[in-house]
C-alpha cells in the first residue's frame, strides 16, 4: 500500500529541483542534455516500478496531491481519498510540461482527454467529488481515518485471495491497457495455459461451493 504522505502534499521540493536539474555541473550542452536526460528516466522508473510490482499497489490519498504525487498515483491501481483531498497537475505552474508519467497515464485513467488536457494546462485543483466523478479514484470517504481503514480493509481483502489469480490478474489488465484485444487474449491464453494448472483453484472453488471464507483457506505465497 502506498500511502501518500507530506512530502507530496507539496509536490517535487522546489529547492531541490532547482539544484539538482537547473545547475548543470558540464559546459558542453550534449553532455547536460544527456545527464538530465538519464536522471529524468530514473526519476520515471521510480514511479514505474509501482505499476510494474505483480501485487496490487492502493494509493489513500488525503488532502493535497500535488505534482509528483499525481504521477505516482496514477502508477497505482487503486485510488482511495478523503473528502478533503485535491489534485493538482501543478507543473505547468512551476514551468515545465510533466515528465514523470501523468500525461501518458492519466488519460487512460480517466478516459476523458478534454478534462486531462484543461487540468494539465491550467494547473486547477480537481477536487475529490470531481476525482470520483472522472474515475480518478473509486471511492472517497469523509475523513483521513475512514480512509486508512477501507485502504487497509481493502489490502487486507485482496491478500485473502489467491496470489496466483491476483497477480495474474494485474499482470494482465497492466498487458492489456497498452495492447489490442486480441494481443491481450493471446497473452492471457498463454498466461493461464500454465497458471489454470494451480492448486489455488481447486481450494477456492471448494471454498466457494462450502460457502466458506477465503480468508479460511491457505495459498502458499509466490
Ligand atoms: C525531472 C524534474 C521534474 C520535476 C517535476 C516536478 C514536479 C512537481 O511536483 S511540480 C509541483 C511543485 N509543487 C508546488 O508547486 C507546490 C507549491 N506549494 C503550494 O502550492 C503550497 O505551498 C501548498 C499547497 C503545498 C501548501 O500550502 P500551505 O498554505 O499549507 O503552506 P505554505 O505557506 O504555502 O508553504 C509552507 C512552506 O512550504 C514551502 N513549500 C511549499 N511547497 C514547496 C515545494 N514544493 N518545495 C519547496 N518548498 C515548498 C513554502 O515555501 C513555505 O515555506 P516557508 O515560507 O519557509 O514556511
Amino acid at each position: 500500500m502506498a500511502l501518500i504522505r507530506g512530502l507530496l502534499r507539496r509536490g517535487i521540493d522546489l529547492m531541490d529541483m532547482a539544484s539538482e536539474f537547473l545547475q548543470p555541473q558540464e559546459d558542453d550542452v550534449a553532455r547536460i542534455a544527456w545527464n538530465l536526460r538519464k536522471k529524468i528516466s530514473e526519476y520515471q522508473k521510480s514511479f514505474s516500478v509501482i505499476e510494474k510490482c505483480t501485487k496490487p499497489v492502493i494509493a489513500a490519498i488525503h488532502n493535497g496531491c500535488i505534482g509528483v504525487g499525481v504521477d505516482l498515483v496514477t502508477a497505482c491501481d487503486i485510488r482511495y481519498c478523503s473528502q478533503d483531498a485535491y489534485f493538482q497537475v501543478k507543473e505547468v505552474d512551476v514551468g515545465l510540461a510533466t515528465d514523470m508519467g501523468t500525461l501518458q497515464r492519466l488519460p487512460n485513467i480517466i478516459g476523458n482527454r478534454s478534462l486531462v488536457n484543461e487540468l494539465a494546462f491550467t494547473a486547477r485543483k480537481m477536487m475529490s467529488d470531481e476525482a470520483l466523478s472522472s474515475g480518478l479514484v473509486s471511492r472517497v470517504f469523509p475523513d483521513k481515518s475512514s480512509l486508512l481503514n477501507a485502504a487497509f480493509g481493502l489490502a487486507t481483502e485482496i491478500a485473502s485471495k489467491s496470489p496466483i489469480a491476483v497477480q495474474g490478474t494485474k499482470v494482465n489488465l497492466v498487458y492489456s491497457r497498452d495492447h489490442s484485444v486480441q494481443e491481450s487474449l493471446d497473452y492471457m491464453a498463454t498466461w493461464n495455459m500454465r497458471m489454470l494448472q494451480t492448486e489455488d483453484i481447486m481450494k477456492s472453488a471448494q471454498a466457494v461451493l462450502q460457502k466458506t471464507s477465503l480468508k479460511d483457506i491457505t495459498s502458499s505465497k509466490l
